[in-house]
């Protein structure tokens, strides 16, 4: 039978929740044998399509092993369509088992029926413009079944993408485990690795991530990785990368330190990860932020998969303490995980197959150093499938997380397409301003990883360089969409939240600071319908920001922080819509700033990441001047600068003293 692992719930099966005991092998995700359930199985024959015009009379059994090896028209024409419905949810991909039925006959197909079965996989690729790429083949009682990945082929300038957030606590080998899978060479174990991806001077005295990072791991079709940095400078060219690949993914480096705390809820709220690979040092344990930063990723449902790194200096008693720590961590009510070690290929490939059900969390256990297991967490990313399916027919909209000035090219915003398709010359509405309204504005280029392109769809970051606008009026959380919407900004909107902790009681006109995708602004409590509210409590909240209006969506997941104080909710009602700005409001001011400081200047006074950001040879023409590098020969990290006045008071910003060792 053609089963489509991805379609097995694992959380659910009662063998995985009688092992969630113990560390489970990945085996257990299998499909059940005795099960008859395909959730595809059912697939309609009912609105009377017919393959070639003939009526058929024989429904394909998608639970059938023999299901491919000679179907007629319509049942071929049925695996196609059930084919093409998994590649959409699967944004461009999907895994796909040969020979393996799920109606309670022995798995495996002879060397015939395999041939037959695959003749017809193949040619449904074709249908469906995608490559089959052998995964794995193995024996079963009744003959072979085979894995493969099956996945949309793309043009030169296309790639699929997969966002995935870095985190975990100071030292647990972030930046470094990023060098050594983005630059293919293993670290000392005394920083050589995370030397590639420092770009701030305190950074590079320190060694430690203060800001949000972007590094890029490119896959081609067969599942080699494609970067191939720089014989001198070591520095990756992302234009060759995102050419070579058919898949990329970027990492959302996130800071360890508690004191950047702020920088990573941005990180994990406005970069819009697809997953979160939180980062375990094997000796250190599950110690400082690991909590705060699984929590996060829980409140925000982003599905986690967990990296115990350094396992080549661990002592054996240690590793295994560890993970029998990071095990209850996991299956704890708050949690409701179902760890699951990742031993070898096989492991690799059931896990990345069920990993989006949010329930699993595949636990690596890798060295930097030695490089073990590292091809095996190499795997799981080239299988890791998006999680945001787009349509071009919808109305696009594209938040802001990050904004650029571009000598030669003029102000560039950075960050991720939510929906819909923005072309080149588009005319799109961009807002809200601080009095709530969007102005029309036009895209005069896009580029993607640095590429320049002509379009980009919903799940795509971009960065788009934008005609007649000053960089000072534009902010993070802003968004452009399309005069389709008729966007409207809100002061006040309700929300269903859960404090998850806080010392005392929260009480009406307590203030705290809303993260809601890329916005990021303190907001009022106005009222609740409990009279306060202590740890662990649920209650409805009115909410009004402070101080501008902001583009919001119901249903959208908000974590609301201050201090160690923090919630998380989801918005269930907007409220105050403008452009009525209450007469009590003061207006709203926007900081002002120069846009003739240093190239590729940041709102917050960083310079760069660099994703994204239109270089000027190839925007602004020959007679443009690049702009400078930062230290370490690449462009890929913002650098962090001192801030000359108390703006802003984003902790991301707080640079942390250059005398500090930490890290090596
Ligand atoms: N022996 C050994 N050392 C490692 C390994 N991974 C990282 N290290 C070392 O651990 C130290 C800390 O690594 P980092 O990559 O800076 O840790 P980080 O999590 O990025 O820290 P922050 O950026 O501050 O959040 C460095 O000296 C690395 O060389 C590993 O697998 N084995």
């Amino acid at each position: 039978m053609a089963s489509i692992a991805a379609s097995h719930e694992p959380g659910l099966t009662p063998c995985a929740i009688a092992l969630a005991d113990a560390l489970v092998p990945a085996s257990i995700f299998a499909p059940d044998r005795r099960g008859c359930e395909d959730d595809a199985g059912d697939e309609c024959f009912d609105d009377g399509d017919m393959f070639n015009g003939e009526p058929e009379d024989r429904p394909v059994d998608f639970t059938n092993k023999l299901a491919l090896v000679s179907p007629n028209g319509e049942q071929y024409y049925s695996l196609l369509r059930q084919l093409r419905d998994r590649m959409e949810e699967g944004c461009g991909e999907t895994i796909y088992v040969v020979g393996m039925g799920s109606d309670g006959g022995d798995w495996g197909l002879d060397e015939k029926d395999m041939e037959a079965s695959v003749a017809t996989v193949r040619s449904m690729c074709q249908q469906v413009d995608a490559d089959l790429i052998t995964l794995r083949e193995r024996n079963e009682a009744a003959g072979l079944v085979r894995d493969y990945l099956i996945r949309r082929r793309v043009g030169e300038l296309d790639f699929l993408e997969v966002r995935v957030a870095v985190v975990g606590n100071v030292d647990a080998g972030k930046s470094t485990l990023l060098g050594v899978l983005t630059h293919g060479e293993l670290d000392n174990g005394r920083g050589f690795a995370r030397q590639k991806l420092f770009r701030h001077k305190h950074e590079m005295e320190s060694g430690r991530t203060s800001s949000v990072g972007n590094d890029i791991l490119g896959f081609d079709q067969e599942g080699q990785v494609v970067n191939k940095p720089d014989s001198h400078g070591g520095s990756l060219d992302w234009t060759q990368i995102c050419e070579k690949s058919s898949k990329v993914i970027t990492f959302i480096d996130l800071a360890g330190h508690e004191k950047y705390l702020k920088t990573t809820v941005f990180g994990m709220t406005g970069h819009l990860p697809d997953f979160c690979m939180l980062m375990v040092g094997s000796n250190a344990g599950i110690v400082g932020m690991t909590k705060e930063h699984l929590g996060l990723a829980l409140a925000l449902n982003v599905p986690v998969f967990v990296v115990v790194t350094k396992i080549d200096m661990c002592p054996a008693n240690i590793l295994q303490e560890t993970l029998k720590l990071l095990q209850r961590l996991l299956k704890s009510p708050g949690c409701r995980k179902i760890p699951v070690l990742v031993q070898n290929k096989d492991d690799v490939i059931v896990t990345a197959s069920n990993f989006s059900s949010e329930r699993m969390c595949p636990i690596f256990q890798i060295s930097n150093v030695s490089g073990e297991n590292m091809d095996l967490l190499k795997m799981f990313l080239n299988l890791l499938s998006s999680r945001t399916s787009y349509r071009d027919d919808q109305p696009a909209e594209f938040q802001i997380d990050d904004t650029y000035s571009v000598p030669g090219v003029g102000t560039v915003v950075s960050g991720t397409t939510l929906r819909g398709l923005i072309r080149l010359n588009d005319t799109m509405l961009l807002g809200p301003d601080p009095l709530g309204s969007f102005i029309p504005i036009a895209v005069k280029s896009i580029h993607r990883k640095r590429m320049p392109v002509k379009e980009v769809r919903g799940g795509q970051t971009a960065s788009f360089a934008l005609k007649k606008i000053k960089r000072s009026t534009i902010r993070k959380g802003m968004v452009m969409v399309s005069p389709r919407v008729c966007p409207q900004a809100t002061w006040e909107f309700e929300a269903e939240i859960l404090v998850l902790h806080h010392p005392t009681t929260i009480s009406p006109r307590y203030q705290a600071m809303v993260h809601c995708g890329s916005i990021r602004q303190t907001a009022t409590i106005l009222s609740m319908n409990r009279d306060c509210l202590r740890t662990g409590d649920k209650a409805s909240v009115h909410f009004r920001f402070i101080k501008t209006p902001e583009y919001l969506h119901c249903d959208k997941r908000l974590v609301f922080r201050e201090g160690r104080t923090k919630a998380v909710g989801t918005i269930t009602k907007l409220l105050q819509s403008t452009n009525n700005l209450p007469s009590n409001s003061k207006p709203p001011q926007i900081k002002m700033q120069s846009t003739k400081k240093a190239p590729l200047h940041r709102e917050d006074g960083t310079t760069a990441t660099g994703d994204d950001i239109p270089t000027i040879s190839q925007s602004a023409g020959p007679n443009a001047t690049q702009s400078p590098k930062s230290g370490g020969g690449g462009r890929r990290r913002g650098g962090q600068r001192h801030k000359g006045k108390g703006q802003n008071s984003s902790n991301s910003t707080a640079a942390p003293s250059s005398s500090g060792t930490g890290g090596s």
